[in-house]
């Protein structure tokens, strides 16, 4: 009886915490905006840029945002590492998916493997911020450019926004993470997310 009303309130009160996956191809400056994110919303001090290496495992970033709790996993984006992403794609509340905004010739590639991504059935409905990274460089194209650049077709239902940012400065995050949690605390995902884990851990 304890534990079916200590599973109630902690399903009332208790803060979720939500999975956000960071996607994107190699050099798009994922991991830089992970450790941006750690020093913007914890009293840790993420890396600085010159001691951030291409990734091979995993990150994982924890902050505590609009009084949710979020947890980062930051993959490496290199062609042959991909095929770990969607060991993830099945937990995950959203997805957050750079592109490094400086480098036109990188956007077919960056939008094929998006493409690839949102036809995942694993991801479904979950919601999607696309970032237009490294607007300090100057010849970054704006999200306007980039959103016609990427024409994306798969979106259907899904909430999604595009947010121009810089990894480097801090510039739009705090914005674009905003936007994040409103839409997972509302998104239906999260609600067949909680019912999944509820169910589980009571079985
Ligand atoms: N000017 C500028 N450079 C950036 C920014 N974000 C990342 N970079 C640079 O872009 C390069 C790649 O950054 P990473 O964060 O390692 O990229 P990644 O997407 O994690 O790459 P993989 O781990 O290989 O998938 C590095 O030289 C970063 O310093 C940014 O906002 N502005
Ligand atoms: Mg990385």
């Amino acid at each position: 009886m304890f534990s079916l009303f200590y599973g109630l309130w902690k399903y009332l009160f208790s803060k979720t915490e939500f999975h956000v996956l960071i996607l994107g191809i190699d050099k798009a400056g994922k991991t830089t905006l992970l450790e941006k994110l750690k020093s913007l919303y914890s009293n840790l001090e993420g890396l600085p840029p010159d001691r951030i290496v291409p990734t091979v495992g995993l990150n994982i970033g924890r902050i505590e945002a609009s009084d949710a709790k979020l947890v980062f996993w930051d993959l490496g984006g290199q062609i042959g590492l991909r095929t770990i992403w969607e060991k993830y794609y099945e937990e995950a509340h959203a997805i957050v998916y750079v592109i490094d905004a400086a480098c036109p010739s990188s956007f077919e590639h960056s939008k094929s493997a998006l493409e690839k991504v949102l036809r995942h059935e694993d991801l479904r409905g979950a919601p999607l911020l696309i970032l237009a990274n490294k607007q300090d460089l100057p010849g970054s194209v704006s999200v306007e450019e980039l959103a016609r650049y990427l024409d994306l077709k798969e979106l259907d239902e899904r909430l999604y926004m595009f947010e121009a940012v810089s990894a480097y400065d801090g510039m739009g995050i705090k914005l674009a993470i905003e936007w994040l949690v409103e839409v997972m605390e509302r998104s239906k995902r999260t609600e067949l997310l909680r019912i999944r884990t509820g169910a589980a851990g009571h079985a």
